[in-house]
């Protein structure tokens, strides 16, 4: 006998709490998604509006024994840059690296000079990426959105395979919560960021 569906209402209830209840998760650790799993997830990734169908991002993914490769990459750059930067600054790229299972790059594949404004290429991007972050809360992992001077850096860039017409724009960490996942903390009244418009 089929069981009696949700009610849209309850449905659309435990999306709307997903989305308010995500917080980043900075203190990872295996496992992260895999396979399947992995796969559903960043296919929410497709989901983001895109002006003129420019498919603009690109996901680098960075895990296994991949991950050593890519804290080589994240060492030289950082002395590169800074030959006087500190061990421990170094120690926290490691420690994070070392722990978190599953890195993605998130880059943008901009066409300069397109009657599609750039803005709204890296607009796309980055809805892209907000899908990723609420779809592994959504499925009980942990992540955070990074950026730092390492974005910047064009050898990073170029190390991670990106083309130099593609910008990286951040890094999501992901896998599970090291600790007990409280709260999301207090967020802004929306009252103070909402406001009716009307015609003078
Ligand atoms: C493009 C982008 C880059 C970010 N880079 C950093 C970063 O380098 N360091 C950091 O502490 N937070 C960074 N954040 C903010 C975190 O991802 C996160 O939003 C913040 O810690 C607040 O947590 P919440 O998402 O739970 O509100 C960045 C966010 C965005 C959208």
């Amino acid at each position: 006998m089929p069981m009696p569906t949700e009610t849209p209402s309850a449905a659309a209830d435990a999306v709307l709490d997903s989305l308010t209840a995500r917080r980043s998760i900075g203190l990872l650790q295996s496992p992260a998604p895999e396979g399947g799993d992995l796969e559903k997830i960043l296919q929410t990734a497709m989901s983001a509006p895109d002006h003129g169908k420019l498919r603009p991002w690109r996901y680098v993914l960075i895990r296994g024994a991949a991950r050593m490769a890519f804290l080589q990459v994240i060492t030289e750059a950082m002395r590169a840059r800074d030959p006087e930067v500190t061990e421990a600054m170094l120690e926290k790229q490691r420690a994070r690296i070392h722990r978190t299972p599953l890195i993605i790059a998130v880059g943008a594949a901009i066409q300069a000079g397109h009657k599609i404004p750039e803005v709204e290429q890296v607009l796309t991007v980055g809805a892209g990426a907000m899908n990723l972050l609420n779809a592994f809360h959504a499925s009980g992992y942990g992540a955070v959105w990074l950026s730092g001077a390492n974005v910047y850096d064009p050898a990073v860039s170029a190390a991670l395979g990106f083309e130099a017409s593609e910008r990286l724009l951040g890094f999501l960490y992901v896998g599970t919560p090291v600790e007990p996942v409280s709260p999301a903390p207090p967020r802004p009244d929306v009252q103070k960021f909402t406001r009716d418009w009307r015609p003078a």
